[in-house]
């Protein structure tokens, strides 16, 4: 255990957004990280356009959020900093389509990952930076709390500096979007790929859904109601994580009661138990050779068969359906929603007042 960090950590005064004054950022997709730094670069004052294909389901979003919108080959012709946001699977065909073709000397290509870079499905010149600024959250997060003046963490990497200034342009851009209010990681496009792929695979998403799956089937399979097992291995998972994003293992282990801690420092380790370490050493291995980005990669040159055939499973678990009807009667949940409604009517009928007095 080491009592140092090893790795540097940026923070807002490392940062200076009027780095990107002279740049006009692409940020091409829309979608969940699009829109967040789409939105965040232009309140921090970055020159912002939009790349989306003509069809875009996006482009009536991005419009209605006051952004400029083109093409991805025209704003990438038009930009000094490109920023790929648009799915990984698509990112090698646009670029060949539309960023290679209308790249310059000295611009920036910009990921929120390094998947592409690091499995080598796209190769930039060698006159270009290559850098990532990676959010560590969901992308609608990163606007939320851009928007509530809070940050999120985030990771950067840069992989290739032809300017000398791609380490510089990075942090301004990460700044710009937020990440440095909490805090950005230097690290590697090797290391934020392996750790992403292992960490969204064996622990933040598919090892917790099965973790929930199993625990709600071991329930209702003894006998027990859906309602309670649904309860009891979903709902309650948020606040327990609530508890250990906000002060560790150690809030959690100290909120919930002597029992619950006796029982899980006792059984915890016969669920997640050697064999299923030697199964997350075998998926991390799978990642590190790159077999995960191979089988990814064939999957949808095939048209995603086993991909659109695992989500109808998922989506018709009977999980999925117990929590949708008693997420409907959850009595807090409309009763917060109406408060905050009331909440805003009684802010309306004052400023009306106010107006009406003035
Ligand atoms: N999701 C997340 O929170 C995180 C994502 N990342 C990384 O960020 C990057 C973006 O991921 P994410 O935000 O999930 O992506 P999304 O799936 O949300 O991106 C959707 C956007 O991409 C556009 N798009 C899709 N296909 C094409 C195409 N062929 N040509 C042009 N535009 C296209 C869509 O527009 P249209 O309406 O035209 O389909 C839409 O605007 C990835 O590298 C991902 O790994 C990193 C951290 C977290
Ligand atoms: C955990 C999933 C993620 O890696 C993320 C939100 O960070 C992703 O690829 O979406
Ligand atoms: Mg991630
Ligand atoms: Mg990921």
């Amino acid at each position: 255990m080491t009592d140092e960090f090893t790795t540097e950590i940026y923070y807002d005064d490392d940062a200076d957004v009027s780095t990107l004054e002279d740049d006009t950022v692409a940020v091409l997709g829309y979608g969940s990280q699009g829109h967040a730094h789409a939105l965040n670069l232009d309140d921090s004052g970055v020159d912002v356009v939009v790349g989306l294909r003509e069809d875009s389901s996006s482009r009536s979003a991005a419009e209605a959020d006051g952004l400029e919108v083109t093409t991805p080959a025209e704003a990438v012709a038009q930009a000094t900093y490109v920023s790929v946001l648009v799915p990984d699977t698509v990112q090698p065909a646009v670029y060949e389509n539309a960023i290679a073709p209308n790249l310059e000397a000295g611009d920036t290509l910009q990921f929120a990952h390094g998947l592409n870079i690091h499995y080598n499905q796209i190769t930039p010149p060698e006159d270009v930076d290559v850098t990532m600024i990676a959010p560590k959250s969901p992308g609608h997060l990163v606007r939320r709390n851009y928007e509530n003046d809070e940050g999120t963490p985030g990771l950067l990497a840069v992989y290739q500096d032809t300017t000398g200034d791609a380490h510089e342009r990075a942090l301004a851009y990460g700044k710009a979007i937020g990440c440095t209010r909490a805090g950005v990681v230097e690290t590697t496009f090797r290391e934020e790929t392996e750790t992403d792929l292992f960490g969204e695979q064996a622990v933040l998403c598919g090892g917790i859904a099965s973790l929930i799956k199993t625990g709600y089937e071991t329930l209702v399979d003894a006998g027990y109601s859906p309602e309670m097992a649904y309860f009891e291995c979903m709902n309650e998972m948020k606040l327990i994580v609530d508890l250990m994003y906000e002060g560790g293992l150690g809030a959690m282990w100290d909120s919930v009661s002597d029992t619950a801690e006796y029982g899980g420092l006792t059984r915890g380790d016969d669920v997640v138990d050697e064999a299923v370490r030697e199964n997350m050493e075998e998926v991390l291995e799978e990642v590190q050779n790159g077999e995960f980005t191979r089988e990814w990669v064939l999957e949808n040159q095939a048209g995603r068969p086993s991909y659109n055939q695992l989500r109808e499973a998922e989506k018709s678990h009977e999980i999925e359906e117990v929590g949708e009807r008693l997420r409907e009667l959850f009595a807090w949940e409309e009763a917060e929603a109406e408060t905050e409604d009331s909440e805003e009517e009684d802010e309306d009928e004052d400023e009306q007042k106010v107006r009406a007095d003035d």
